[in-house]
């Protein structure tokens, strides 16, 4: 038997660009068991994925703020305080760096993703006034609540659907990732990760990207 898996989207099934990886589309709807997508994105953008790849939706988006498991959608961050840093974020001259349309943030409901174009320590000082946090995927930075973590998710939808987290491995590539590698039983960090990642991975992977994330789901299916 196959494990289950939690998987980051970004870095860890896509390339440098953050374009999915096209042989996700072969190997996620033929595992034999619970995949998890465990996201910074906003969560559209998980469910998406799950309905154009043919998966069951269970989902841990914006790291954690919005978990979707048995029909069931929870939340968890503070939205209202994320909006009122990003207000005077921009007050002070920042840019969240997305446009007018705002597709990364539209539909988000826990926290703010800003772009890495953006003035980063102007961000990081008017986050820290309003008590929150603020990380850097390697695709974003997100200003999040503290606490509020992919790995959170996990256990929640551990406990909703009557899954062991120990029995779970993880691949990721980024900070957000390092809260899922604590809770699942085995963690894979793929090769381009950030240093975060590849100090709570239980591995570092040789290969970058859907090669690193290939390389473990092959060896889980030959060892099955
Ligand atoms: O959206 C981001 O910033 C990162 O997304 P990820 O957690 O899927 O890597
Ligand atoms: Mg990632």
């Amino acid at each position: 038997m196959v494990p289950p898996l939690v998987l980051d989207i970004d870095g860890t099934l896509t390339d440098a660009e953050g374009h999915l990886d096209p042989r996700a589309f072969e190997v996620l709807p033929t595992w034999d068991a619970p995949v998890i997508l465990a996201t910074g994105k906003a969560f559209p953008y998980p469910v998406s994925l799950c309905h154009y790849l043919g998966l069951p939706q269970t989902v841990i988006a914006e790291n954690g703020g919005v978990v979707l498991a048995d029909g069931e959608v929870t939340y968890a961050g503070d939205r209202e305080a994320a909006q009122a840093a990003a207000d005077e974020f921009i007050a002070r001259g920042g840019d969240l760096g997305w446009g007018d349309a705002d597709t990364v943030n539209r539909w988000r409901d826990t926290e703010i993703a800003v772009n890495l174009d953006a003035d980063e320590a102007l961000l990081r000082e008017v986050a820290a006034e309003f008590d929150l946090e603020v990380i850097d995927t390697g695709f974003a930075y997100h200003v999040k609540t503290r606490g509020v973590e992919k790995g959170v998710g996990l256990q929640h939808v551990c406990e909703t659907l009557d899954y062991d987290p120990a029995d779970f491995v993880a691949v990721g590539d980024s900070e957000n990732d390092a809260s899922t590698f604590g809770v699942a039983g085995r963690s894979f960090a793929v090769a381009n990760a950030d240093d975060v990642a590849k100090e709570a991975a239980d591995t570092v992977l040789d290969q970058s990207y859907m090669d690193g994330t290939l390389s473990v789901l092959e060896s889980l299916r030959e060892n099955e």
